[in-house]
């Protein structure tokens, strides 16, 4: 078999060293042991990823990475696929509900259009259309490879300007009606869990709509066949533009040492895919809530993450990942700010 030409992505690895002196030094606060739980390990991980015991992480951002389906022909959401545009236009006014989180908690926001069926996106919104929407995977694979391949390099294409503007805490989100079907088909195929685990209510499904979900799920990974063993030809054949993107987003990012908070299912179903074709890829990702979704949580498993916030949100657009935001600014303001048992005069 011809192997297609492989990007390398060279992730490195995080610097231990500089985790150790962040754990030396928050074990030294003025507070019991392991107290700040969670957010203590916020500042050892980032520590390690940006080499620098007190993290500086001010610069923020969010990336939407858009893209339509073919496979809600199937009646698997329970919006109609024309949400996808009329939200990349809500996007780009400010007025959906990440922009809102992201302006509070001052972040920047791309919205990059990697295959939306609009004809022209509005003002303010990054082109780069691989195609005007996947082909229905239950019929035959939801794009080329080829088409993989730009898409990933649309995301990882945006980490490298944000790198470049100096950007220093990332975000991942997506929009695309229908990209909980793909997400969970991903999901499915790369676990190896059973269909029925990993599909959920999406926008709104009733009973009937998430049974038809999971047969649609099942057809397309018996028509596909992708090899669990080449995420890329997962994502090719039973993915989606966004979810490329994402996927390519994340192994950029993290070659440059980019940390990067990931949302719901969508973004982790990416996640996988990234990890499984670059294992470090993992050390610079961060989950930040417990979506509603059932499928998230046996993600969250396979790449032994825990998350955040357990909030009960299922919306995606990254808006739990934003939300999460503060907490990283708190983890590190902790650090810099707290004294030390040295300085209170105790051992
Ligand atoms: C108004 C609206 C805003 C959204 N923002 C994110 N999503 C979310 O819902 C979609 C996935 O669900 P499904 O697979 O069931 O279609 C994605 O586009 C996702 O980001 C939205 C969905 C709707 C309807
Ligand atoms: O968990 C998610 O990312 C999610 C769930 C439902 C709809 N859209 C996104």
């Amino acid at each position: 078999m011809q192997q297609h030409q492989r990007k390398q992505w060279r992730i490195p690895p995080v610097d231990t060293q500089m985790e150790e002196k962040a754990r030396k030094h928050v074990d030294q606060l003025t507070k019991p042991t392991g107290a700040l739980g969670d957010l203590e390990e916020l500042v050892v991980r980032l520590a390690g990823i940006t080499g620098q015991v007190f993290s500086d992480i001010s610069k923020k951002g969010v990336a939407i990475f858009c893209a339509d389906h073919g496979v809600t022909v199937e009646g698997v959401s329970a919006y109609p696929a024309e949400v996808t545009g009329l939200m990349i236009g809500n996007f780009s006014r400010g007025k959906a509900a990440v922009n809102v989180l992201a302006q509070r908690f001052q972040s920047e926001v791309a919205v990059v259009d990697v295959g939306s069926r609009l004809p022209k996106p509005p003002e303010g919104v990054l082109e780069r259309k691989v195609r005007s929407g996947t082909a229905n995977m239950a019929q035959g694979p939801a794009m080329t490879r080829q088409e993989a391949e730009e898409a990933l390099q649309a995301g990882a294409d945006l980490a490298s300007s944000w790198k470049g503007a100096g950007l220093q805490l990332t975000a991942v989100g997506e929009m695309g009606i229908g990209n909980t079907t793909s997400a969970s088909a991903v999901a499915a195929c790369l676990t190896g869990k059973p269909v029925r685990r990993l599909i959920g209510r999406g926008t709104g499904l009733d009973e009937e709509g998430v049974r038809r979900k999971g047969e649609v799920i099942t057809r397309s990974l018996q028509v596909n066949r992708p090899d669990p063993r080449d995420p890329l030809d997962v994502l090719t054949k039973v993915g989606g533009l966004e979810l490329a993107a994402m996927a390519g987003f994340m192994l950029e990012a993290s070659h440059l040492r980019l940390p990067v908070v990931l949302d719901g299912l969508i973004t982790t179903a990416a996640a996988l895919a990234a990890v499984r074709m670059e294992p470090r890829v993992r050390s610079y990702l961060f989950a930040s809530h417990q979506s509603a979704e059932p499928g998230h949580a046996l993600l969250l498993e396979a790449l032994d993450m825990r998350p955040l916030i357990s909030a009960g949100m299922r919306l995606g657009e990254g808006s739990g990942a934003v939300l999460a935001f503060p907490l990283f600014d708190a983890a590190v303001a902790t650090a810099r700010e707290m004294a030390t048992f040295a300085e209170l005069g105790m051992e």
